[in-house]
């Protein structure tokens, strides 16, 4: 059972948050345990990047660096000690964190601290709080505390990608010499690479340090991807195809609203050029994050670098990946945007209020496509919704267009699946709902 806000109980009979106040709760354990090894990498690598600093020709630069470090240790003393949060200061979207602030403080009779908000606002907190001290200096505004992370995990992905890249070039050739594929094949294969990339978040492996053999965790292959079926707890693959395999040829958007760097976006490329390859859309914009993000989130930059290593890889295939994508993005085939709501702490529901014009974008495509963990907490309001409840209640009327949601189970709130399927992975693993060996594949269709 997960940790709930039972305050957060409300009139239309939505589930209560969860909230780390609840002792023993994947919430709990994430702000006790892998919050705080988070704050100490950010503090180390910093430190490492400053102490590579010439002490002469960058002293203001290093002076700033340690006085930053020493903030960026006191965000870690105030969240294991469940000190008071407090307003931001600086980068985009400051009205909207103080308005929820202010919110949550009402709703209490003490101040609003690490451990008696909803774990969802607190989380974000601590990410955009980091952003919030860097943004403020002189010389580490646009600093990445998780650049390295992101890089050795693209690194030891390579191989893993390397084999992805052949199988989609050969359907593109396939494409190209007019031979008949099964379409529905291809896509379920596609939904499938996408939806496992997904567990490779580093910050899940709150220890990642490039070291560890994430191939384990990266289902590159096509048998792997069959003996993973089972781990679907809820499938929504064929409702996802006939919406894809509808009208095809129609000039129609599918907004791709990513994840993770490294495989997990590489995978998300490959399906995003087939999406546009078998003409299932004709235009893909993805939405990435503004800023630094939940370690391994896709910034403007990460992608720009990933791009970049694959133009310049020894790999063919990737070469010609590269080529084909960089071609996408200048034909404006492919866009991107990093709207500042992805990096607040907002539940989806709100969007419409708070984002009118993402909300707008997002409705005038035919698709939006949600990768990952947080999206999925985000839809669902971070709410612990029995198992039960299904998929469109859950998401509080945010309905902007067709949704579609992938999603392996890294934080412990899931609906849409049968009890029967959630006893079955209960009695495979007790950490079924936050290991991420298991997944939802969901949609929403309006
Ligand atoms: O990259 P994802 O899939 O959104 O995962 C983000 C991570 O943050 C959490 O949502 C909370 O720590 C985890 O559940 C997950 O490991
Ligand atoms: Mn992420």
């Amino acid at each position: 059972m997960a940790g709930t806000d039972k305050e957060c109980l409300d009139t239309h009979k939505n589930a209560p948050r969860l909230i780390g106040s609840k002792t023993g709760s994947f919430a709990y354990l994430t702000i006790r345990d892998r919050m705080p090894v988070i704050m100490t990498q950010i503090v180390d690598t910093l430190h490492q990047a400053v102490s590579e600093l010439n002490s002469e020709e960058y002293k203001n630069k290093i002076e700033e660096g340690k006085c930053l470090i020493g903030n960026l240790s006191e965000v870690r003393h105030q969240l294991m000690t469940d000190k008071d949060l407090g307003f931001l200061e600086h980068g985009d979207g400051l009205e909207e964190w103080r308005q929820l602030y202010v919110q949550l403080a009402n709703k209490r009779n003490v101040m609003p601290s690490w451990y008696n908000v909803p774990w969802l606002y607190v989380e974000c907190y601590m990410y955009r709080k980091v952003i919030d001290i860097l943004i403020g200096s002189e010389y580490f505004k646009k600093y990445d505390p998780f650049r390295i992370q992101k890089e050795k995990g693209f690194q030891s992905s390579l191989p893993a990608m390397e084999t992805l890249s052949m199988y989609l070039i050969e359907k593109i050739n396939d494409f190209k010499l007019e031979i008949k594929t099964d379409l529905r094949e291809d896509f379920l294969k596609f939904l499938q690479f996408c939806l496992w990339g997904n567990k490779t978040d580093l910050s899940l492996i709150a220890k990642y340090d490039g070291s560890q053999d994430l191939s384990q965790l990266q289902a590159s292959s096509k048998d792997h991807l069959t003996n993973l079926r089972s781990k679907i707890l809820c499938d929504d693959t064929e409702l996802a195809w006939t919406l894809i395999n509808k009208e095809k040829g129609v000039k129609r958007r599918i907004t791709y609203v990513l994840d993770n760097s490294g495989f997990e976006l590489f995978t998300d490329l490959c399906f995003a050029d087939w999406l546009i390859t078998s003409n299932s859309a004709t235009e893909v914009h993805f939405e990435i994050k503004n800023i630094p993000w939940f370690v391994s989130d896709v910034t403007p930059n990460d992608l720009h670098w990933t791009l970049e290593q694959l133009k310049s890889s020894p790999n063919k295939n990737l070469n010609l990946l590269a080529d084909r994508w960089l071609g996408n993005f200048a034909d404006k085939i492919w866009t991107y945007g990093c709207h500042p709501f992805w990096t607040l702490a907002h539940q989806f529901s709100t969007m419409q209020v708070t984002s009118p014009d993402l909300y707008t974008s997002l409705a005038s495509g035919y698709l939006v496509i949600l990768k990952g963990d947080l999206n999925y907490r985000k839809l669902l309001g971070d709410r612990d919704w029995s198992y039960t409840t299904p998929f469109k209640r859950a998401l509080e009327g945010f309905s902007p267009t067709n949704l579609l949601a992938l999603r392996t189970l890294k934080a412990d709130l899931v609906c849409g699946i049968t009890q029967e399927t959630a006893d079955r992975a209960a009695k495979e693993s007790d950490r079924w709902m936050v290991n991420g060996e298991y997944a939802v594949i969901q949609i929403s269709i309006v």
